[in-house]
């Protein structure tokens, strides 16, 4: 791929717009909020203007609702040979091309797994997509050259391609995201008109599965509407689980011993399912090839704290392959787990070791 038209600069397109751009490919950029364009610009996505020719690729990254009106004004004009979408949901956006008048022969549906509850350029980065999955929707209609320039774009990300029809790819999302997402929503509603020394009392796991909650709610009502149905069935499975165990809870301390055990059965029965549920959730580590060892060190809460143990691991050419932290409210620090390669443990022991870190014991999590 030599260039690339990427429309909708928002977090998606220039987090896209960055790693082609650092893959040598030249990127032009486009949103009908040219404030977003120029920041993009701005941050080295690519140019803010008109490809002067018809480019290899133009990514449509804008809200689902737009997609089939977005490529059926871009195949008219001719802006390029061949052209994707970012969108949460396939099957309606795939549908509305048609009636949009589009072309679905050079149209190949793509979703990257990865994002953030973030919008907009500033929160984008080029290796968002690094090692994550990426669903392209090729039809019966999408041409083979259409297909091999979506599995392009994937690899220049950094993605896993992962190829799947529109209904399917709708389930499966109304699973892993879509459902999740409003559960996370609903769990934070609970907490906006809570009294503020009840919030106070809040642990990291409450930051988890709230976390994706922050995200656009434009957009997520856009995401949701679209994939209504699929979504809805997902969420009377859910409601099914919520009514077992409330009647669990409430029948724990019965009178008679049947119910008692009834109820016990059932509330181990979710959480033994939901450990069964969570260890199957792919991460980053699964993506990747190597064996991978977390080093857990504690980090004072100081500025400059983090970017000096990075600099400490660094100096030896490690890679991090990945970090999690670990806030404890009201701590003078957290604990950091870098993720290093299994044969660069000793190297990153021995620097921290030298710039008085203090590292606990490795856990291999591969
Ligand atoms: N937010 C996330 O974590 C993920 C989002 N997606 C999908 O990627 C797409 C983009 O989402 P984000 O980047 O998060 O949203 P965003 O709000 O950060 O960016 C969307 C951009 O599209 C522009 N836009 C809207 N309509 C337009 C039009 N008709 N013509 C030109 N530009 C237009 C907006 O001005 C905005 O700058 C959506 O379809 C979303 O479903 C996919 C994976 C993850
Ligand atoms: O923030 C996260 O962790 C996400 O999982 C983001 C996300 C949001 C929407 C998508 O369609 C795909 C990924």
């Amino acid at each position: 791929m030599k260039n690339a038209l990427i429309v909708g600069t928002g977090l998606i397109g220039t987090s896209i717009a960055l790693a082609l751009s650092k893959s040598g490919v030249t990127v032009y950029l486009d949103d009908r909020d040219t404030t977003a364009a120029r920041t993009a610009e701005a941050l080295g996505a690519g140019f803010l203007a008109p490809p002067p020719d018809r480019v290899d690729l133009a990514v449509l990254a804008v809200p689902p609702a737009h997609v089939g009106a977005v490529l059926a004004v871009c195949q008219q004009k001719g802006l390029a040979h061949v052209y994707t979408d970012a969108a949460s949901v396939k099957a309606r956006p795939h549908d509305e091309i048609r009636t949009a008048g589009g072309d679905p022969a050079t149209y190949v549906g793509g979703h990257p797994m990865a994002g953030a509850e973030r919008s907009g350029p500033l929160a984008a980065r080029p290796d968002l997509f690094e090692g994550r999955p990426w669903v392209l929707t090729p039809s019966s209609q999408t041409d083979r050259a259409a297909l091999n320039q979506g599995l392009e774009l994937v690899s220049l990300c950094g993605g896993v391609p992962i190829l799947m029809d529109t209904d399917a790819h709708d389930q499966a999302v109304a699973l892993t995201s879509h459902a999740p997402h409003l559960v996370s929503a609903i769990m934070a509603a609970r907490l906006a008109e809570a009294q503020g020394e009840y919030i106070r009392v809040s642990g990291q796991g409450l930051r988890d599965v709230t976390r994706i909650a922050g995200g656009d709610p434009a957009l997520w009502s856009d995401i949701l509407t679209a994939n209504a149905d699929a979504v809805a069935d997902v969420l009377e499975a859910y409601a099914g689980d919520l009514d077992r165990i409330i009647c669990a809870l409430r029948a724990h301390d019965s009178d008679e011993e049947p119910a008692r055990a009834k109820a016990l059965a059932d509330l181990e029965e979710l959480l033994w399912r939901g450990n069964r549920g969570h260890a199957r959730v792919p991460d980053k580590r699964s993506a990747l090839p190597t064996e991978f060892i977390a080093v857990p060190v504690a980090v004072p809460d100081q500025p400059g704290a983090l970017a000096r143990l990075f600099s400490a691991v660094s100096g030896a050419g490690v890679n991090i392959e990945d970090v999690h932290i670990e806030h404890s409210l009201d701590q003078p620090r957290g604990l950091v787990e870098l993720l290093v390669d299994s044969g660069s443990v000793t190297s990153v022991r021995r620097l921290l070791d030298e710039n008085g870190w203090a590292w606990q014991e490795d856990v291999p999590l591969v």
